[in-house]
């Protein structure tokens, strides 16, 4: 930590400085080259110093790398954003303001900031455009550079590193760097008069009339991503918070407080143990950042340090797959611990952005992230990405997820159930604690580990209010500079059609997010960084959990009707499955009519809802359900959100923090009477009702498909059928039918219009057998209809692509996590997962050590 690079190497000061000449600016400019930021003196300072350039240089290198081509105007607007800049940063920072001020750019390169810049140095093609035609300067004087930097008549000038930005400028350049060179050529001749050896002063340009750089939208992009990796960035650093390492610290020496056998010796050695763990922790981190950064260029990528096993689970935007750690890339160390598979969650990139799903893939990671350690929650060991896809690694779960479970039994007994639910009631319980809904509670997103305990997954949807999981927040970013700037995107024939501007857009948008009010920062609150973060901190957190989102079987009333909700809706997601393990279907799932309908029953709960007389369940166990499947307002969870009138002070704009999530808001369902025998602080040392049977680290047969579950890469790669091949596979059927079939597979679909096909097919005069055969048929070859991206300057086919590359670069800065792994038992335990997940046989390993009372359950 101490190795401090030498302060000119620090990767902060920029080797090229882009200044502007004019007038007193210019005077300013040669005053800042010629007298450069002396270094701190005393040796802390300069320790100091150094260690906040360190610090700042890597967010400087991506902030030179996200706004390379950063117009003036944008700039100006991230330059708001950084943090108060350092002396070093000086010169930056005056070169923007100069920028700014619109005048005629003097290139001076530096290789070294500290340096004075020597005549060596600046560019040639710089010094042309501000040689004044002057007869006093002589081609002898400049030859003193020892490089020649002047022109000679007739040779070709080449363009200045503004001039190729911003073309329209260089017009003007152009027209004074011929008047200087027949000025050059005029005292090559000997025609200019005087020929000191003096540099002449430099004229100063008029260049009022220079126009403005146009910013274009890879502008847009860039600067908005860097704005909003800082915002993010220093939200964490100034949130006052303790850091994990500080927590882990404290944890440590509440252990050696508590253990009273230890020496002075012994605990001394415990710190040295723990010091070494967090090093080693600390350096692998800085590898796998500074990997990331290669993996976005596509040289490399973390995934290629695991080989698939299987694909575990397909979802929304990606697939799940159960991987083994490549033995190359295991130290020394590693390669002595056990657990080497791994689930890896694979996101691709493009479908999330299309989908417009920035704020829910943060909020995902975010969570993982902040549940180290729990018990309830599925760990995660890492998250990273490369240039295509985000990648979670947790913890493999070989029991398979409950929807499994359930399928295999149908119905479970009400005492196999009270255990279950009891546990998810823990899962969900654990993330309240932590100040988040999870919003699609159901069966598929509890897994069973390997001991057979529940552990809660996919926060895909999961919510705690904070602005930068709100997607209002990335398309305010992007939308208000469009609109700033005056740049129009059309989008697609339908934008063209409505002929909608982006502002015009973009009030819509906001009209139905409630995203302006709440994301464009007030300017007269002031424009420091430390403001802005306050200000979102104030008002962005405003967000309020309405969005219709989960899966319609388990959506709590509230959800349904688009209202403000708050945790509660998940305790009636959890009824929802208590109904489901103990009859076999949800309460309110439509036979006919789909989803629509389904939504329906749920909001006339009070007529729909009923039990069915078999199974027989018992009294109280119905009064659980029924205490739970009621309006929020009645529903048994904590009597806090009714004594707090949660609901008005969500219009208050009270913090997010604890105002709409309360922890422990289980209290009155556990104190049910149903739950009366359950040991709720000593649930996760029992032996559940199922222990898989697990024959080694990666069996998977909890997840055996009868049909294997194709990897994403393999369901979308590959070409379209020939028209061969579609008639070899159409060769059984009569004429007539393969004009139908070929028809199907000529469009594409969506999952209404295959529902439609296989209506129509169901509808034919033929045997079952050949419609089963058309309908793989149609499956197989027919395309998906890519739907409709949610972003317009992701509709528009000009710009869309050149749009995404940029997203897929810069829109999850900062996703890279790594869990803490302590390997020499520092923390006595402590700081990784507490409940066992991964090991042969899952509970045998831990049997010895648990005590296990059979819970009795009535
Ligand atoms: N840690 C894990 N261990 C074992 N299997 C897992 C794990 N995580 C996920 N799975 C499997 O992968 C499936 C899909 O995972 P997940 O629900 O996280 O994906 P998703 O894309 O978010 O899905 P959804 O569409 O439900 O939101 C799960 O149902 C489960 O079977």
């Amino acid at each position: 930590m101490k190795r401090g690079r030498p302060l000119d190497r620090t990767g902060e000061r920029p080797n090229t400085s882009v200044y502007e000449d004019g007038g007193p600016l210019q005077r300013q400019v040669r005053a800042f080259v010629n007298h450069p930021p002396t270094p701190p003196e005393s040796p802390e300072r300069r320790e100091r110093a150094s260690k906040s350039r360190k610090h700042g240089s890597k967010l400087m290198s991506v902030l030179r790398s996200m706004t390379n081509s950063v117009s003036g105007a944008s700039v100006a607007e991230s330059r708001s954003l950084s943090p108060q800049p350092s002396t070093s940063a000086q010169g930056r920072r005056l070169s923007m303001v100069l920028l700014k001020g619109q005048l005629e750019p003097t290139v001076v390169h530096r290789t070294q900031f500290k340096s004075r810049p020597s005549v060596k140095s600046i560019d040639r093609d710089a010094i042309e455009i501000i040689q004044d035609p002057s007869p006093s300067i002589s081609p002898q004087s400049s030859s003193n550079s020892g490089k020649s930097s002047i022109p000679r008549p007739g040779e070709s000038t080449g363009k200045t590193s503004l001039d190729s930005k911003f073309s329209s400028k260089s017009k003007g350049v152009s027209q004074h760097s011929s008047e200087n060179k027949k000025a050059i050529s005029k005292q090559a001749t000997g025609e200019g008069g005087s020929n000191e050896n003096n540099l002449a002063p430099i004229a100063e340009v008029d260049c009022l009339e220079t126009p403005e750089p146009v910013p274009t939208v890879v502008t847009i992009e860039r600067a908005a991503s860097a704005k909003v990796f800082f915002e993010c960035y220093y939200n964490g650093l100034t949130s006052g918070q303790l850091t994990p390492r500080s927590l882990r610290r404290r944890q440590l020496e509440c252990t050696l407080d508590q253990d009273a056998t230890l020496s002075q010796t012994e605990m001394d050695e415990r710190r040295r143990v723990w010091a070494k763990d967090e090093t080693d922790h600390l350096r692998e981190t800085r590898v796998m950042k500074a990997r990331s950064g290669n993996m976005m260029k596509g040289k490399d990528s973390l995934a290629s340090k695991y080989e698939v096993v299987q694909v575990l689970g397909k979802g929304s935007f990606g697939v799940v797959r159960l991987v083994r750690e490549k033995s190359e890339s295991l130290s020394h160390q590693e390669h002595k611990r056990k657990k080497q598979i791994y689930a890896m969650k694979v996101i691709r990139k493009s479908d999330m952005l299309r989908n417009s799903q920035e704020g829910h893939l943060r909020a995902e990671r975010d969570f993982l992230v902040s549940a180290e350690g729990s018990r309830w929650i599925v760990p995660l060991i890492a998250s990273f990405q490369d240039s295509n896809n985000l990648y979670l690694i947790m913890d493999y779960m070989p029991g398979g997820d409950f929807l499994s479970l359930l399928i295999r039994d149908n119905i479970l007994t009400e005492h196999v159930t009270k255990w279950y639910i009891a546990e998810m009631i823990l899962c969900i319980e654990e993330a309240h604690a932590l100040r988040w809904i999870h919003r699609d509670v159901k069966p598929d997103n509890f897994l069973i580990s390997a001991s057979g305990h529940l552990k809660i997954s996919d926060f895909g949807l999961a919510f705690d209010g904070h602005w930068s999981h709100d997607q209002a927040y990335y398309n305010n970013h992007r939308y208000s500079l469009l609109t700033k700037l005056g740049i129009n995107v059309e989008g697609d024939s339908i934008d063209k059609k409505e002929g909608r501007t982006v502002a015009a857009a973009l009030k819509m948008t906001h009209l139905t997010m409630g995203g302006q009010e709440r994301h464009e920062v007030n300017t007269s609150y002031g424009s420091d960084c430390d403001s802005i973060l306050n200000w979102r901190n104030r008002y962005g957190n405003r967000t309020l959990a309405r969005s219709v989102v989960g899966t319609s079987q388990y959506m709590a009333p509230e959800v349904v009707r688009g209202e403000l909700y708050d945790a509660r809706c998940d305790w009636w997601s959890v009824a929802v499955i208590l109904y489901e393990c103990l009859y076999g279907h949800t309460p309110f799932l439509a036979e006919e009519g789909g989803r629509q309908q389904t939504k329906i029953n749920i909001l006339n709960h009070k007529t729909t809802f009923s039990f069915p007389p078999k199974p027989l369940v018992s009294k109280r166990c119905q009064d659980l359900i029924r205490s739970m499947i009621q309006e929020k307002g009645h529903r048994l969870c904590s009597r806090r959100y009714k004594t707090n009138r949660q609901a008005s002070s969500l219009h208050q704009n009270q913090d997010h923090a604890g105002r709409y999530v309360y922890p422990n808001d289980a209290e009155d369902i556990k104190a049910h009477k149903w739950f009366r025998d359950v040991q709720w602080d000593r649930l996760h040392t029992m032996t559940p009702p199922f222990v898989p049977n697990i024959k080694s680290l990666d069996d998977t047969h909890y997840f055996d498909e009868e049909d294997p579950i194709s990897d994403f890469s393999e369901s979308t790669s590959g070409p379209p059928p020939t028209a061969d091949e579609i008639a070899e596979a159409l060769k059984p059927f009569p004429h007539e039918m393969q004009v139908i079939a070929r028809d199907y597979v000529e469009h594409p679909h969506d999952s209404v219009k295959l529902k439609k096909v296989e209506r129509e097919i169901d509808a034919f005069v033929t045997c079952e057998e050949q419609k089963e055969y058309l309908k793989g048929f149609f499956k197989h070859y027919a395309r998906k209809e890519k739907k409709r991206p949610r972003d317009r300057l992701l509709r528009d086919k000009e710009i869309a692509p050149k749009v995404l590359e940029l997203r897929k670069k810069g829109a999850f800065l900062g996703y890279t996590y790594r869990r803490y792994r302590p390997r020499r038992g520092s923390m006595g335990g402590a700081g990784s997962s507490r409940q066992g997940s991964v090991g042969v046989g899952g509970g045998t390993a831990k049997r010895a050590v648990w005590p296990r009372p059979r819970m009795s359950i009535h």
